[in-house]
């Protein structure tokens, strides 16, 4: 495999730092920008980073051995993360956007028998040879958008045979496809309907059978709830994500999605690495994930799709919390695969500044799904996960909206697109 260099970079947006915890306030705003930057690649690795002059003194002898890219006029950046996905299902649901767009809620839809349940019934019915191909495709289109790291969830099985499908279709691409993929054990996504009145009896299947299932054949680092409002309570809740704490299982929490239901208080109560969604979080939820250092992994394109008021990032990060940002891909409420937009979105509806979406999307993403050793930034030792943008600068990148300026991408020093 012969090195890269990469030079004459416009913008080199490093990330860099001496920071060793997910950001926060004005380290958010840190990117390590290297104007005329150069990085050298090999093995896969990011080898060194300075500007092309500096790399000139140090690899000029070896140029010929090196395929050298040229990047003049262009941003690069580290391939983008995606902290939060439930990337693995069957099916689709157009039918509901058009619903909800007549006025019926995303809950009623979902108790209806629809939502959660309607994908768990296509996911149940796919072979997993059906799943590994559709969920084949939304991955090859994360890369097309510059996406090198994402997090898969279960809990579109909800019993334990779906369960494990969907982590070992997550298992297979994550060894077959470019993308990285972490999975996290999602089986209390919702209550199945076949549990319908007998939610304690489904908590406990969760913790008794799925839980340990899943730890033993080593299929997820990390355990989510959907803590909701006619979902799981907090006290069921901390129950399961206890339980999988109990197996070495890191807790992650759906968090005051719909309604405001104490789940950000949780997530600090918890020692969760993050908490998502948090449309409806309270300020003392805010302040407790502040002082505990849970992530807070927000969802814009989720709160627009569903039509509603986007999380208060802005607030979170002016107290303190560290933000990251997600796709949420999934096929309810939020079937998009553009992290570009997604950071567009952090930016118009939850007033972050351009440099602090990039941060989100990238190394503060990389910490709230464990990866930060190998993800989320262009230092020496790293991946060679990056990205070349059709742009000059980090702020052109968010300015120009709703547009995938991705021009190339390189996968563990692979160029992938
Ligand atoms: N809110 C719960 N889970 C997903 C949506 C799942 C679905 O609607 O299929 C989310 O994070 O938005
Ligand atoms: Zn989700």
């Amino acid at each position: 495999m012969k090195p890269i260099w990469i030079k004459h970079a416009g913008q080199l947006v490093t990330m860099a730092s001496d920071h060793q915890s997910a950001r926060t306030k004005e380290a958010m705003s840190e990117l390590g920008i290297i104007e005329d930057g150069s990085v050298w690649l090999e093995d896969g690795i990011i080898v060194k980073t300075g500007t092309t002059l500096e790399l000139e003194h140090i690899y000029t002898e070896r140029a010929a051995e090196a395929e050298v890219v040229n990047a003049a006029g262009k941003l690069i950046t580290p391939g983008l993360v995606d902290p939060h996905t439930h990337v693995v299902y069957g099916g689709t649901r157009e039918h509901e956007f058009e619903k909800r767009l007549e006025g019926v809620s995303y809950m009623e839809i979902m108790n209806a028998g629809g939502g959660i349940h309607a994908t768990t019934r296509m996911t149940r019915e796919a072979t997993e040879e059906e799943l590994y191909n559709q969920t084949k495709k939304r991955l090859d289109s994360f890369l097309q958008h510059g996406v090198t790291t994402i997090e898969s969830k279960s809990g579109y099985g909800l019993n334990l045979e779906t369960e494990l499908k969907q982590l070992n279709v997550a298992k297979k691409l994550n060894e077959t496809h470019a993308i990285d993929l972490v999975t996290t054990f999602m089986g209390a996504h919702a209550v199945p309907m076949e549990f319908k009145g007998r939610e304690d009896d489904y908590v406990a299947y969760v913790i008794e059978e799925m839980i340990p299932k899943v730890a033993s054949e080593n299929l997820a680092r990390f355990i989510d709830v959907f803590c909701e409002k006619n979902v799981f309570t907090p006290e069921q809740s901390e129950r399961i994500l206890g339980a999988g704490k109990a197996y070495g299982l890191i807790p992650k929490i759906h968090a005051d999605e719909i309604e405001p239901y104490k789940g950000a208080e949780l997530a600090a109560k918890v020692g969760a690495i993050s908490a998502e969604h948090l449309l409806k979080s309270s300020d003392e939820g805010i302040q407790a994930m502040a002082e505990s250092g849970v992530i807070a992994c927000l969802l814009p394109a989720t709160a627009l799709y569903l039509r509603e008021e986007a999380a208060q990032g802005r607030k979170m990060i002016d107290a303190g919390v560290p933000v990251a940002i997600s796709t949420d891909c999934n096929p309810g409420s939020s079937p998009t695969t553009s992290m570009p937009l997604v950071m567009n979105l952090a930016c118009i509806s939850m007033r972050l500044t351009p440099a602090e979406a990039l941060t989100a999307a990238t190394i503060n993403a990389a910490y709230a799904m464990g990866v930060e050793k190998f993800a989320g930034s262009i230092e020496p030792g790293k991946k060679a996960d990056i990205v070349m943008w059709n742009v000059p600068n980090y702020q052109m990148l968010q300015y120009a909206f709703g547009v995938n300026h991705v021009k190339k991408v390189w996968k563990s020093g692979i160029q992938v697109v």
